[in-house]
């Protein structure tokens, strides 16, 4: 059995370590607080984040090196914003290389770069190739009552990859493996812009039709920013897109789909973005995205509208109306710009 640090305690971090200890390993929880270490070792619960009991065995600390001491394995799942952070302190302890894997779903604005290409450039031991993600749809809510779940793990390192699910791979929580992180990354990370624009629509009162229009019209938006970039389109089809989409779009436990549903209902975002009090990583990521579809000089228009009730108090309403009143076209362009775009 394998020594495991889980970096981030949040309500994902909380449930990756449930996990870990299930299938007998050694999980070290790492949290930036002090008193939260404290709560968690002697209550057991990680109140804010999760209601669920957690294994005694899973030892909570505040100091990161006393946490990474021994451990052959590394789960970062701290919010996007904070990676940078987190690996250069990281990068300055950490005495030899080990599997290192990231949970987290975003895309950093201006750089415009994925989570691990973030590591790469904080961390000098760590090339590109060597780093892990692990995405797909998975609630830590679900996974912490050890509901069925399923994930994908992605390395360019096929050996790290596989390491990575036989850490994780149990009864209750399948893993997967694929060799696109590209495409594994950015699907987990642009769902969450689709998951805004699903709340906004609940929000506004609009129904299933409005939804599935939503999830399926953005699949086609991900797909071709992602295959642009050089994702596999197959890879949208998986758990890191489509399934992604359909569990953070459907869902009240989604962080995301909240935030949206109550800046559809009339509320401004930052008095939304102060009662979620857990990170809503899609508000970052439709910053970055708005900037890579003009990069990438690809159409967005859903994530664009959302950019716009974002950040420039555009009605919810009125983005709608202007969704639905585009010029016409035809449905399949899009799969033939991105089979272009993807075998040019
Ligand atoms: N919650 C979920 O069900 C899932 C979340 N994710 C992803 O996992 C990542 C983390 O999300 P959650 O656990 O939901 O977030 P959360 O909001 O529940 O917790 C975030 C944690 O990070 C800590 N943190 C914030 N800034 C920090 C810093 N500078 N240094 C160290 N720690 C810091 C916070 O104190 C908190 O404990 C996000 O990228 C999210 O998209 C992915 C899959 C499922
Ligand atoms: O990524 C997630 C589920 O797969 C969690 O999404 P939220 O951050 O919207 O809760």
């Amino acid at each position: 059995m394998a020594k495991v640090a889980v970096l981030g305690a949040g309500s994902w971090g909380t449930a990756l370590s449930i996990v870990l200890a299930d299938n007998g390993h050694d999980v070290r929880l790492w949290t930036h607080r002090k008193e939260q270490a404290e709560a968690i070792n002697s209550t057991h619960k990680n109140e804010k984040y999760l209601e669920i009991m957690i294994p005694e065995k899973i030892n909570a600390y505040d100091d990161l090196a006393r946490a990474i001491q021994g451990v052959s394995a590394i789960v970062l799942v701290v919010p996007t914003k904070a990676i940078r952070d987190v690996c250069a302190r990281l990068d300055t302890i950490l005495e030899e290389k080990i599997t290192l894997i990231h949970a987290s779903k975003g895309i950093e604005p201006e750089s415009l770069k994925r989570v691990s290409e973030m590591i790469a450039e904080e961390m000098e031991k760590y090339a590109y190739e060597d780093i892990v993600v692990l995405s797909g749809p998975s609630h830590a809510e679900e996974v912490g009552k050890r509901q069925p779940t399923t994930v994908t793990v992605s390395s360019l390192n096929e050996k790290n990859a596989k390491i990575t699910q036989d850490l994780f791979i149990n009864e209750f929580f399948r893993v997967y493996t694929s060799p696109d992180v590209i495409g594994v990354e950015l699907g987990g990370a642009l769902k969450n812009i689709i998951a805004l624009g699903a709340g906004i629509s609940d929000g506004l009162g609009y129904g299933d039709n409005a939804k599935a229009a939503l999830i399926t019209r953005g699949l086609a938006e991900i797909a071709r920013l992602g295959t642009s970039l050089g994702a596999n389109p197959l890879t949208f089809l998986g758990l890191p897109g489509v399934g992604d989409l359909i569990v953070t779009c459907t869902s009240v436990h989604s962080r995301n789909w909240r935030a949206g549903n109550l800046l559809g209902k009339g509320n401004k975002l930052d008095q939304v973005l102060d009662q979620m009090g857990m990170v809503v990583e899609g508000v970052r990521t439709t910053r970055a995205a708005h900037q890579f579809a003009a990069k990438q000089e690809i159409e967005m228009p859903i994530t664009n509208g959302i950019y716009k009730i974002l950040f420039e108090e555009a009605k919810p309403k009125d983005v709608v109306d202007q969704l639905m009143n585009r010029t016409k076209r035809e449905e399949m362009d899009d799969l033939a710009v991105l089979l272009s775009n993807r075998y040019a």
